[in-house]
C-alpha cells in the first residue's frame, strides 16, 4: 500500500486556536441520524460499499491462528455469492483484515492469492504504555511478519498534558518505522476528555504523516461516536485545505448494525463528499458489524431474514 500523506513540519498555528462547540457537534450528529432518508433500493448498494470498507477485526486475548483463518475466509467472501449475483456484483471482499502482530503470519497465509491487506495493531495496543523503543520494535516485528498496514495508538498522556510537539515527534518516529506501509493513527478519543483535544490530536497525527486517523481501539469505555467522528472529519477537511492531502478516516469500536454503517457513510458523504467513500480513504473497524449487514442484504434479496445459523460468524 502506498503512502498518501507525506506529513508536514509541526504547525501549532494550524490548530492551537481550534475550540470545538460540543453541544453544536452533538446537535449536528443527532440531526444527521434523524434526517437520514436513504431510499430502500439504495440501501443495499450502500451496505455493499460498507462491506468493501470494513477492516474485519479480531483483537481478543484468546485469538488463535485458526480463528484468524476463519476470519480471513470471511474477508474473502463476506457476502453469499448468490446474493451478490442477485445484486449484480461479481466480486467483493472486505477492505482488510485487522489482527494482533502475532497473528499477522496466519492472516497472510490465509489470504494468499488475494489483494486483501493485513493490518496489524502495534505500539503497545491498546494502551500504548510501553517504552517508545519497544513500541517501534513492535511495528518492525509486525512488518517483518508481513503486515501491509499498521494501526498505531497515540500516547493519551501527551494529549491530556497538551504536549503537542512531543506527540508529533513520537508519531513521526512511528511513521518512520512504518516505512511504506499505510499507517493509521488511533486517537482513543474516549480517553481524550474533550472534543477540542480530539480535533488537535487529529491535526498532530496528520501533520506527523498518518494516512488515516482512527477513533478508537474498541477497548475504551466509549468508542466511535458520531460527534467525535464529525470533529475528526472536519480536521481532515481542514488538513486537505491546508496541504492538498487527503487523509482517510476509520471509525472503530462499537459499530455493530447496518444502520451504523449507513449513518457513518452519510456523515462521510456530507462532510467530505462521496469520493471519500472508498477503501483507500474510509475503513470501518469492526468485529461483528458484518453479520448484521449480511442479514439486511439477505432480507433485501430474499424478502425475509435468514436464520442466524445461515450467516457465518464474523
Ligand atoms: O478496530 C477495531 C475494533 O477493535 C473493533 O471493535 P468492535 O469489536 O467493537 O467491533
Amino acid at each position: 500500500m502506498e503512502r498518501k500523506n507525506p506529513g508536514t513540519d509541526f504547525r501549532l498555528d494550524w490548530f492551537e486556536n481550534i475550540q470545538v462547540n460540543t453541544p453544536a457537534a452533538e446537535r449536528r450528529a443527532t440531526s444527521l441520524a434523524a434526517r437520514r432518508s436513504l431510499k430502500k433500493e439504495w440501501q443495499a448498494a450502500w451496505l455493499l460499499n460498507a462491506v468493501r470498507c470494513i477492516d474485519l477485526t479480531t483483537l481478543s486475548g484468546d485469538d488463535t491462528p485458526d480463528r484468524v483463518a476463519r476470519l480471513c475466509a470471511k474477508a474473502r467472501q463476506p457476502v453469499d455469492a448468490g446474493q451478490l449475483a442477485a445484486l449484480g456484483v461479481e466480486h467483493l471482499t472486505t477492505g482488510a483484515v485487522c489482527v494482533y502482530p502475532t497473528m499477522v503470519a496466519a492472516a497472510k497465509r490465509a489470504l494468499r492469492g488475494t489483494a486483501i491487506p493485513v493490518a496489524s495493531v502495534a505500539t503497545g495496543f491498546p494502551a500504548g504504555l510501553m517504552p517508545l523503543d519497544l513500541r517501534l520494535a513492535e511495528i518492525r516485528y509486525a512488518l517483518d511478519q508481513g503486515a501491509d498496514e499498521i494501526d498505531i495508538v497515540i500516547s493519551r498522556a501527551l494529549v491530556l498534558r497538551g504536549e503537542w510537539a512531543a506527540l508529533y515527534d513520537e508519531i513521526c518516529e512511528m511513521r518512520e518505522a512504518c516505512g511504506s506501509a499505510r499507517m493509521k493513527a488511533i486517537l482513543a478519543t474516549g480517553e481524550l476528555k474533550t472534543l477540542t483535544n480530539v480535533a488537535r490530536a487529529s491535526h498532530v497525527a496528520m501533520q506527523a504523516g498518518a494516512d488515516f486517523i482512527k477513533t478508537s481501539t474498541g477497548k475504551e469505555p466509549v468508542n466511535a461516536t458520531l460527534p467525535v467522528s464529525l470533529v475528526m472529519l472536519r480536521a481532515i477537511r481542514d488538513y486537505r485545505d491546508q496541504t492538498g492531502f487527503a487523509v482517510g478516516f476509520k471509525p472503530a469500536g462499537g459499530l455493530r448494525t447496518a444502520k451504523d454503517a449507513l449513518n457513518w457513510q452519510v456523515l462521510m458523504a456530507e462532510e467530505l463528499g462521496r469520493d471519500w467513500l472508498r477503501p483507500d480513504l474510509f475503513r470501518i473497524g469492526a468485529s461483528s458489524l458484518l453479520a448484521d449487514i449480511e442479514r439486511q442484504i439477505s432480507h433485501h434479496v430474499t424478502g425475509r431474514y435468514a436464520g442466524a445459523h445461515r450467516l457465518a460468524a464474523g
